[in-house]
């Protein structure tokens, strides 16, 4: 079956996806948009609310990162089977999520003052708020959100690249269980190999 990703060249939102992509064998082609040619109107246009990732199967699209990184774990035995556990993993991916917003703005704030107060309560508050309790739920569960290794660790480890991408950071030094998920996914079979040969990127 053709699949199709389509994202920035950034680590960003669509990255994770690519790791589970990737890490599950599965054939896809990573079609990346220049970040810096943004908005590229052809592309934009064909996007149901004009942002990506877009994920393409079967003569079917997909938007909104969270849903596509679901729909393809629950393919590759990602997603776990029982229904509240299911809910659990969903839950962390939103507190992941509420998370990244915050860095959001920061990184749409035009305004320097605004934008150097954004950062720093970044780095002075919302770091420590929510990776602290990641830390704790990882800690629970020998290391995963889960009982094993679902799509969400992956979307942790997307959202620590692209912070410290935005932030010029290693946010995960200070938070040791994560920093362990971090290695974990990257040394995955197929992530790791994916690592090696993609560009670095820059913003
Ligand atoms: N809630 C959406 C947010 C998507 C989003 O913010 N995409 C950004 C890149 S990470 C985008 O397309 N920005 C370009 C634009 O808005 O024109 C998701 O999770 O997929």
């Amino acid at each position: 079956m053709a699949r199709k990703l389509h994202y920035f060249n950034v680590n960003g939102l669509g990255e994770p996806i690519r790791y589970i992509l990737h890490y599950a064998g599965q054939k896809f082609e990573d079609v990346q948009y220049d970040v810096k040619k943004w908005p590229i109107p052809h592309v934009k246009d064909f996007l149901p609310y004009g942002q990506l990732p877009l994920y393409e199967e079967g003569g079917k699209t997909l938007n909104q990162s969270l849903a596509i990184a679901r729909y393809i774990a629950s393919q590759v035995h990602l997603l776990p089977t029982d229904a509240w556990e299911q809910a659990e993993i969903d839950a962390v991916a939103l507190n992941i999520y509420d998370y990244w917003s915050k860095v959001v703005t920061y990184i749409k704030e035009t305004d320097p003052v605004k934008k150097a107060a954004y950062k720093k309560e970044i780095l002075e508050e919302f770091i420590n708020f929510y990776f602290s309790r990641f830390e704790k739920e990882l800690k629970k569960n020998n290391g995963f959100f889960g009982k094993k290794l679902t799509w969400v660790d992956f979307v942790l480890v997307g959202i620590v690249e692209a912070t410290n991408l935005f932030l010029g950071i290693e946010v995960q030094k200070q938070f040791p269980t994560v920093q362990t998920l971090v290695t974990k996914v990257r040394s995955l079979p197929g992530v790791k190999e994916y690592i090696a040969k993609r560009t670095p990127y820059q913003v």
